[in-house]
């Protein structure tokens, strides 16, 4: 029987070995992680992470061929194939900080492979790691290699949160890179057999290892590309009285730029896009690649406009101050069907907004209290280490509470602002939400949800990103 080990059990680790385990019956899988919470979560009925799906999945393989535990070593010395899904945060300190990629966990994780192994091993770069990442890993793992053998190869994951067992049952394609010699060969066909129990073969493509690794970083630069493409035209929409979703729809219609991935936001979040572009601007300043590296900065530089850009609309629709003002805030995490709250756009605005003494009342459906107080208190970067060595004890932020239910966060506020595009924003009673409000009641979508012309009718004042402005908003131009 094959055997697959996983070293991190978390967005990417968890989800994509249940989805091998359940495609491949005869392979056993063990995830593996020093964080013994996360696997005993893992191991409850209460999942560690919220991803549609996923609780059938493991309900099903867990205990038969998949297996989580904290027993790292002996698991990892007894697989024919290791996948590295370990933390590669942005670095805070030292060389490159703040753009560079630490390697610490994916270090220490080749290390620990090096010291236990006792046979030929398949080691699988699942997390997104700089180019020649493979280059430094195979020193390490021959260096200390007591005659073991072992084969490196790159298969970077492409799977969104929210939609991850979809993108894993379904994927565009899966990447699998290796070394161009016989033994590399050998070990990009062995990885190539898991994914065929159930990937077509023609989406299975195979480079080089630094084609690979590449790739990965490249396909979120293009993606978040597209949002701050789409977040600039927005600024441009409401300056000049064009919709951008007009715009967005006529632009996508020509199938050469294709229609997904259009929608103007509040900016975009989530774990990977900001860290991994930083990533590449840096590998482009090691290489002299000024220019380059300037070009896919300013992706970046418009997703933090985009995020600033609405916290001043916020203050100077409302007389120029949210000083002592209860402002309800509808959406936490990055993204809807998730509970990931990774640089949510939502911890800016928050913070923004703070920044000018607002009272916040907070309602996610699916991020905790104790997440949001976290995170609306962490230093930058801090989030992307394992769990037990985030900061704890962090100082209390009194001016925020958290609450279960869209009608109590709304409830005697004098704004909303919608952060994160959950579908029950878009049901709410609105007309009971104005009544319960203060006057006048203002409304800011950062992911145009509401129907705007309906709640005008109400009463509202509505911003929408990217929309006509009102004659209200217009009247109280937002500085840049
Ligand atoms: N989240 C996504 O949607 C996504 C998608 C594609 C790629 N990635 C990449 O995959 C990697 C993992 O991301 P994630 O979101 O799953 O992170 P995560 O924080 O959810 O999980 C990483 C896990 O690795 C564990 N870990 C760290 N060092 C370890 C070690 N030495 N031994 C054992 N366990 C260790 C941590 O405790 C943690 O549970 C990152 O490189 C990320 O950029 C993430
Ligand atoms: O039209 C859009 C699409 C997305 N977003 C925002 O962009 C962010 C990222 O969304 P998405 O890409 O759907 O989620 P992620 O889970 O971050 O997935 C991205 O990052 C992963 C980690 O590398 C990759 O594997 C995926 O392919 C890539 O889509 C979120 O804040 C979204 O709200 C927009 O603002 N407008």
């Amino acid at each position: 029987m094959v055997k697959i080990c996983c070293i991190g059990a978390g967005y990417v680790g968890g989800p994509t070995m249940a989805v091998i385990a359940l495609k491949c019956p005869a392979i056993e899988v063990a995830v593996v992680d020093i964080s013994a919470p996360r696997i005993a979560a893992w191991n409850s009925d209460q999942l560690p992470i919220y991803e549609p799906g996923l609780d059938e999945i493991v309900k099903q393989c867990r205990g038969k061929n998949l297996f989580f535990s904290t027993a790292v070593e002996k698991h990892v010395s007894e697989a024919d194939i290791i996948f590295v899904s370990v933390n590669t945060p942005t670095k805070t300190q030292g060389l490159g900080a703040g753009k560079a990629a630490d390697l610490t966990y994916w270090e220490s994780a080749a290390r620990m492979i090096a010291d236990v192994s006792k046979s030929n091993k398949i080691v699988v770069e699942k997390s997104t790691v700089p180019v020649k990442t493979a280059e430094a890993i195979e020193k390490i793992l021959t260096h200390n290699s007591k005659g073991i053998k072992y084969q490196i190869l790159s298969n970077p994951e492409f799977l969104a949160e929210g939609t991850a067992i979809e993108d894993l049952f379904s994927p565009d394609r899966v990447l699998i890179g290796g070394r161009e010699t016989p033994d590399g060969q050998k070990a990009t066909q062995a990885l190539k057999e898991v994914y065929a129990h159930w990937v077509p073969e023609d989406r299975i493509i195979t480079t080089n290892l630094w084609s690979a690794e590449l790739s990965k970083l490249a396909a979120n630069a293009f993606l978040a590309q597209r949002i701050s493409s789409v977040n600039a035209m927005s600024a441009l929409c409401e300056a000049t009285g064009a919709n951008i979703s007009e715009v967005a729809h006529a632009v996508g219609k020509d199938t050469r730029i294709g229609p997904k991935f259009l929608n103007a936001s509040v900016g975009f979040g989530g774990s990977c896009f900001q860290k991994d572009i930083l990533n590449l601007v840096y590998i482009c300043e090691c290489n002299g690649l000024t220019e380059v590296a300037n070009y896919w900065k300013q992706v970046i530089k418009v997703n933090d406009y985009q995020k600033n850009r609405f916290v001043n609309r916020v203050v100077s629709s409302m007389f120029n101050t949210v000083s002592g003002k209860k402002i309800a805030i509808l959406g936490f995490a990055f993204k809807k069907d998730t509970g990931d709250t990774r640089e949510t756009p939502a911890i800016d605005v928050c913070r923004g907004l703070l920044g000018d003494k607002a009272q916040l009342s907070i309602y996610d459906l699916q991020v905790t209290e104790d997440q949001i107080r976290r995170d609306l208190s962490m230093k930058k970067f801090d989030w992307d280490h394992p769990i037990h060595l985030q900061p704890m004890n962090l100082a209390a932020v009194k001016e925020v509470s958290v609450v279960w239910d869209a009608y109590e966060a709304t409830k005697g506020a004098h704004g909303i602002c919608i952060l994160t595009e959950w579908d029950e924003f878009k049901t709410l009673d609105y007309k009971k939400i104005f009544d319960n409000m203060q006057k006048p009641a203002f409304l800011f979508d950062g992911r145009n949800v509401v129907d705007v012309e309906k709640l005008r009718e109400i009463g509202f004042i509505v911003y929408s990103i990217g929309k006509p402005l009102d004659a209200w908003l217009k009247d109280m131009p937002a500085m840049a």
